[in-house]
């Protein structure tokens, strides 16, 4: 379960605040949760929320469940060290054993296919690259609920297919909260659905309603 109470959060703009949580209260249960909104609604700020690498201004997020960083975002890295270096150090942050650690890198490195930009600073690499290494790290590790920001669309053809596959695998045995622009992924996916408008959150029990009301503001707005 994860419980939002009272949670208010805002960034200051030039002139004015932007809000995207006003005042928000809310117990979700455990099963899969897509995530819609606009641009610019606050999506990947409510994950990086319930992620906590982001906080709210008021209120407070409180789950006893783990959540992985979310996947998609490439921030969080260290960019003068090695991918490898990195996963090393992601690993003492979690406390893994030396050959915990020895199969985790081995198991990334296969994943991410970076060939020798696995042993190369993390600032050379590409957007692509660095989400590849992100991602394989994350399904390396077990969470109790991932949080992906569409990153079901990372890398190339090839590599989307390989991600796909790892990632069904993965969720059978956890839960997901997902970003996502995809309403055929995000209806496969998901039971519940969560909708960002205007500072408000909605949920929906069954995703096909989120979607439904989702579409509705978009035709109302213009498509965005
Ligand atoms: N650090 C920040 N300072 C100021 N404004 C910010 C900051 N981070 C995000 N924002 C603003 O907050 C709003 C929500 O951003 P966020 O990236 O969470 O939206 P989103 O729904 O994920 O968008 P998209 O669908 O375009 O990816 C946007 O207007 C964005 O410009």
């Amino acid at each position: 379960m994860i419980e939002l109470r009272n949670v208010t959060k805002y960034f200051l703009t030039n002139e004015d605040q932007k809000y995207i949580l006003d005042d928000v209260t809310m117990t979700l249960p455990e099963i899969n949760i897509g995530i819609l909104g606009r641009n610019g609604s606050g999506k990947s700020t409510l994950m990086r929320m319930l992620g906590k690498i982001e906080f709210p201004n008021r209120g407070s997020i409180y789950s006893k469940k783990s959540f992985s960083w979310p996947l998609g975002l490439s921030g969080g890295s260290v960019p003068n060290m090695t991918g490898k270096a990195n996963i090393k150090f992601v690993c003492t942050l979690y406390n893994k054993t030396h050959e915990e650690t020895r199969k985790i890198i081995e198991y990334v490195k296969d994943f991410a296919e970076l060939g020798d930009y696995f042993d190369m600073p993390i600032k050379t690499y590409s957007s692509g690259m660095k989400g590849r290494l992100g991602f394989g790290l994350s399904l390396a590790f077990d969470f109790d609920y991932m949080l992906i920001d569409e990153t079901l669309s990372t890398g190339d053809a090839s590599f989307k297919e390989k991600a796909q596959k790892a990632l069904r695998e993965k969720i059978a045995h956890c839960h997901i909260l997902l970003v996502s622009h995809n309403m055929k992924t995000l209806s496969e996916l998901c039971q519940a659905g969560l909708l960002l408008h205007e500072g408000k959150l909605y949920y929906y029990e069954d995703i096909d309603d989120a979607i439904n009301r989702y579409k509705e503001i978009n035709r109302s707005k213009g498509s965005t």
